[in-house]
């Protein structure tokens, strides 16, 4: 996944209500990029944009330097609910894309068995969706998404529905495969931690309209540990986003 993503001066809106207004930001090949902002400032207006379940009211969005029409299956997207299906095992979860782009049901699981290790679920294979615990689901989902080798990976609040313990492992997890495969990501999230931690930039967004108010590089070597968390830099960049978030106006 190492596609590269331009957005320039997108605007959208929903029965006249602008949502997006004149949002332009890029992401780099194998950068983690993610977009925080207030709950409802248009986050998930923006992914909509990006898989096509939505068309901007202007500006442009460019991938590889194309007009996304241009780009077809540009992106892995993994949404808000993992939407396994609960009557397909985790291993037929797992190659669902891959059956719906034309694989055979037994060279596709031949492609998912050995990442199912790595992604922790290594003897869950023939399980149903039910009887995992919901970090295991999260891993299913994100499994599903990145097998399918997109240019680019989408993820929506991947772990907003965790439990504060789940959700820091997870992000352990990401942060290490992520290393490993230098995907080129784009992360919405409210956590702002959880931003830090992952990402090489963040962008910051205002409240409805939307439109990106800051933008931080994030300055943490890689790869990362928890630990790297608490020192002043992530300490530092963290306060300033928050600052942002609340006082927008004193920016
Ligand atoms: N299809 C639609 N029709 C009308 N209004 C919409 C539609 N989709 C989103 N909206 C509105 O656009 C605004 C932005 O929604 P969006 O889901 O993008 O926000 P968000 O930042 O992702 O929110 P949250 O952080 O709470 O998930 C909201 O006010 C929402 O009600």
């Amino acid at each position: 996944m190492n596609g590269m993503l331009e957005l320039k001066n997108v605007s959208k809106s929903f029965d006249g209500m602008e949502v997006l207004n004149d949002i332009s930001l890029h992401i780099a090949r194998g950068e983690f990029v993610s977009i925080v902002g207030p709950s409802g400032s248009g986050k998930s207006t923006i992914l909509r944009l990006l898989t096509q379940a939505l068309q901007a009211d202007g500006g442009d969005i460019l991938f590889d330097g194309m007009p996304l029409l241009q780009a077809q299956h540009a992106f892995a997207f993994m949404p808000q609910r993992d939407a396994l299906m609960p009557w397909r095992s985790v291993i037929d979860n797992a190659i669902l894309g891959l059956e719906v782009h034309g694989m055979r049901r037994s060279q596709a699981r031949a492609v998912a068995a050995p990442l199912f290790d790595r992604f922790g679920l290594a003897g869950f294979e023939n399980y149903y969706p039910a009887t995992l615990s919901g970090g295991m689901r999260q891993r299913a989902a994100l499994l599903r998404t990145v097998i399918q080798r997109q240019d680019m990976l989408l993820l929506d609040e991947p772990f907003g529905a965790l439990d504060a313990l789940t959700r820091t492992q997870m992000q352990e997890w990401l942060q290490g495969m992520w290393t490993d495969h230098r995907w080129t990501a784009l992360l919405i999230t409210h956590d702002v931690r959880e931003a830090v931690f992952l990402s090489d930039r963040i962008y910051v967004l205002s409240a409805r309209p939307a439109a990106v108010i800051r933008e931080f590089e994030v300055p943490l070597k890689r790869p990362r540990t928890l630990a790297d968390l608490g020192s002043p830099a992530a300490q530092a960049i963290e306060t300033e986003i928050l600052q942002t978030l609340l006082h927008p106006q004193r920016t």
